[in-house]
C-alpha cells in the first residue's frame, strides 16, 4: 500500500501564530453587514488547536453575528472563513459533525426528561448510530454531572443545569471542536464555576474550545487564549498572558486626602489619574520607567498624604481591553 511522503517540512509560522495546520478557525476579512448594522467589520481570527479561546466583547460587538457565520447559519457578506480546515458554509455538511455547538442557550423540551431530551437528539441526528444511542446518552448525562437527574422533566431542571444538558447534547459524539455562545449567561455563581470546570476538563481531553463571553474574568480563568471585540471589528487577538502584558498595571492609593495624593503622584510622572471619592482610592498608570515605589510611598507622606493603603495592581484583561479601546468594558446593552 502506498502512503504519502513523509515530511518534515512545516509551514513557517506566520507573525508568531500557530502554522495552518494547527489553525482550527481561520477568518479573512469576515464582514457580516444587516440593514444599516455593519454587525462585524473585516475580521482577521486565527483559533489554534487545543486552544480554550475566549471570544471577548460586551453585547453587540458582533460575536453571535460570527458564531452564526463561521457555524453556516449566515452567510457573510465580505470575507472567508475555514473550520477544522474547510471553507463555511461550503463544507457545513462535512464540518458541523465534528463539531458541537450550543448557541443561544438550548433548546430544550420541558416535558421531557433530561435522558429523553438527548435521545431525542441524538435520533434527530442522521450520522448518529441507534445500536450505541443509550450508552452515548448516558455517558454525556454523566459528563456534564447530570446522571442523577437524568429522569427528571427538564422544565424541572435550574438553568445551570439546561445550560450543563444543553452541553450534554454538544458532547453526544466525540467533537473536535466546541464552540459556546455566552454559556455561563444567566447562571448564578455556582452554575458558572460548574461550567468553567466542565470547559477545563473538556479541553483537558484534547478539545479546541471556542466560546464568547463579555465578562472578562470569566475569560481571564478559563481561556488560554482570546479575542477582543468592539463595535464589530477585532481589536486584538493572542493568548491571554500575552493581552494582560501589554498593560503595565495600575498603581492604587487609599487616602483620606486624594487631591493631595494625585498632585504628589503626578508630579512623579503617574498618569489618568482618577480619585474615587466613595471609597478614597486614587489610582492612575505608572509611566514606562516606573519610580521606585517605595520612595513615592515616602514621597506622599512627606507632603502629608495620610496613607490607608498603597500597591500596583496587576493587569487585567479589562486594563488591557481599556488601554486597547480607550473606553471602558461596560455592556452597552
Ligand atoms: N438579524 C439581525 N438583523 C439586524 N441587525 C442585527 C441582527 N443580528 C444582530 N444585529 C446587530 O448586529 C450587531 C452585533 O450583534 P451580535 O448579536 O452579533 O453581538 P454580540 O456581541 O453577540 O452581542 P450579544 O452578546 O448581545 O448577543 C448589533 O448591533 C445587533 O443589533
Amino acid at each position: 500500500m502506498s502512503q504519502p511522503p513523509a515530511t518534515d517540512v512545516v509551514p513557517a509560522p506566520r507573525g508568531g501564530v500557530e502554522p495552518d495546520g494547527d489553525v482550527v478557525i481561520e477568518t479573512r476579512g469576515l464582514a457580516k453587514q444587516y440593514r444599516g448594522t455593519l454587525a462585524v467589520d473585516g475580521l482577521d481570527l486565527r483559533v489554534p488547536r487545543g486552544s480554550v479561546f475566549g471570544f471577548l466583547g460586551p453585547n453587540g460587538s458582533g460575536k453571535t453575528t460570527t458564531i452564526r457565520m463561521l457555524m453556516g447559519l449566515i452567510e457573510p457578506t465580505a470575507g472567508s472563513a475555514r473550520v477544522l480546515g474547510r471553507p463555511m458554509p461550503g463544507a457545513s455538511r462535512a464540518v458541523l459533525p465534528k463539531v458541537g455547538a450550543l448557541i443561544e442557550g438550548p433548546a430544550l423540551y420541558g416535558f421531557l426528561s433530561g435522558q429523553d431530551n438527548l435521545l431525542r437528539f441524538d435520533s434527530a441526528d442522521p450520522t448518529a448510530d441507534p445500536r450505541t444511542r443509550a450508552v452515548r446518552v448516558a455517558a454525556a448525562l454523566d459528563r456534564v454531572g447530570l446522571s442523577a437527574a437524568a429522569q427528571k422533566k427538564a422544565k424541572a431542571y435550574s438553568l445551570g443545569m439546561k445550560q450543563r444538558l444543553g452541553l450534554a447534547s454538544a458532547l453526544l459524539q466525540p467533537r473536535e471542536l466546541l464552540v459556546l455562545d455566552e454559556p455561563t449567561n444567566g447562571l448564578d455563581p455556582q452554575g458558572m464555576r460548574e461550567i468553567r470546570g466542565l470547559v477545563r476538563e473538556l479541553a483537558e481531553d484534547g478539545t479546541t474550545v471556542f466560546l464568547s463571553s463579555h465578562l472578562l474574568d470569566e475569560i481571564e480563568q478559563v481561556c488560554t487564549h482570546a479575542a477582543v471585540m468592539a463595535r464589530g471589528r477585532l481589536i486584538t487577538q493572542g493568548t491571554v498572558a500575552e493581552l494582560a502584558a501589554g498593560t503595565r498595571g495600575r498603581l492604587a492609593v487609599t487616602t483620606p486626602d486624594p487631591a493631595q495624593a494625585v498632585r504628589v503622584l503626578e508630579e512623579h510622572g503617574v498618569s489618568e489619574l482618577l480619585a474615587d471619592p466613595h471609597t478614597g482610592e486614587v489610582t492612575g498608570e505608572l509611566p514606562a520607567t516606573p519610580p521606585d515605589l517605595v520612595e513615592l510611598n515616602a514621597a506622599l507622606v512627606t507632603a502629608g498624604v495620610r496613607v490607608r493603603a498603597f500597591g500596583v495592581r496587576r493587569a487585567s484583561l479589562e486594563d488591557a481591553f481599556v488601554a486597547l479601546t480607550g473606553e471602558g468594558f461596560n455592556v452597552a446593552g
